[in-house]
């Protein structure tokens, strides 16, 4: 069985106190889950103000992107050894957003990926599919490119704690939410090629995400799907109370 994992995204919001107060209020909701894994992922200069809000709660701290270096002349980056020594375990790697307006490509999320595997942290690879790509019947084409490419060069073992986001660009942020089995399919289509990268073992345990539009109302139907395994959080995990009933999906 695979421990689902739900994990909010919450991008380019919360200062330090309006995330302590965001935190304050989604503990007590979640408190006593444990079938399920719980990340929140704050901008850099809020993750060393939220170990000690976290203590105890169980939601564990992720970045929303890393820097491949351990450390040099990079003015600007951050390192996986930053990333933990600020609390994080987690990293969000290769966000669409990041792909779109930031220049990142299969090669740099490959690089990404290995440095936070090398430093301890879990990477949450996101891929997904332009709508351009999907009305092209490109959605296959494009999400296994995405994950040969981050994933190139790695053993089935390295590989074993990555977990995989899949998000289709035109359901992120726009209340389109895939269909049930729109992201069924695309699930048991990334299972497949990590069967084919790292075998059967490997590909059971992976657990992929879904993101984009996922609030309280539809995270029960996508996690009833068998390749389903968790969700990547937008909007709604802005909130304490919306967050908290999608972790709660299953009661
Ligand atoms: O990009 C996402 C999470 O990484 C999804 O965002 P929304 O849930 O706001 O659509």
């Amino acid at each position: 069985m695979r421990k689902p994992v739900i994990a909010g995204n919450w991008k380019l919001f919360k200062t330090k106190n309006e995330a302590l107060a965001l935190i304050e209020e989604l503990a007590p909701l979640v408190s006593g889950v444990s079938n399920v894994e719980i990340v929140v992922a704050p901008v850099f200069t809020v993750l060393p103000t939220l170990p000690a809000a976290l203590a105890g709660t169980g939601i564990s701290l992720a970045a929303q992107d890393v820097f491949w270096e351990e450390e040099g002349a990079f003015t600007g980056e951050v390192s996986p050894r930053m990333l933990l020594d600020a609390g994080a375990s987690h990293v969000i790697i290769g966000h669409s957003e990041r792909r779109q307006y930031f220049g990142e490509t299969e090669e740099t999320v490959n690089k990404k990926v290995k440095a936070a595997l090398k430093g301890a942290l879990v990477p949450i690879m996101c891929i997904g599919e332009t709508l351009e790509a999907r009305e092209a019947g490109d959605t296959f084409k494009v999400l296994e490119r995405q994950l040969r490419g981050g994933l190139e060069g790695l053993t089935a073992t390295q590989f074993a704690p990555v977990i995989i986001a899949y998000e289709p660009v035109w359901a992120i942020g726009t209340g389109k939410v895939a269909s049930d089995d729109q992201a069924q399919e695309a699930h048991a289509f990334i299972r497949s090629v990590v069967t084919e990268l790292f075998g059967k073992p490997a590909a059971e345990k992976v657990r992929i995400l879904y993101g984009g539009s996922v609030k309280p109302e539809n995270a029960k139907g996508l996690m009833s799907r068998p390749d389903i395994d968790g969700a990547l959080v937008g909007g709604a995990s802005l909130k304490g109370s919306s967050f908290a009933s999608i972790v709660r999906y299953g009661e």
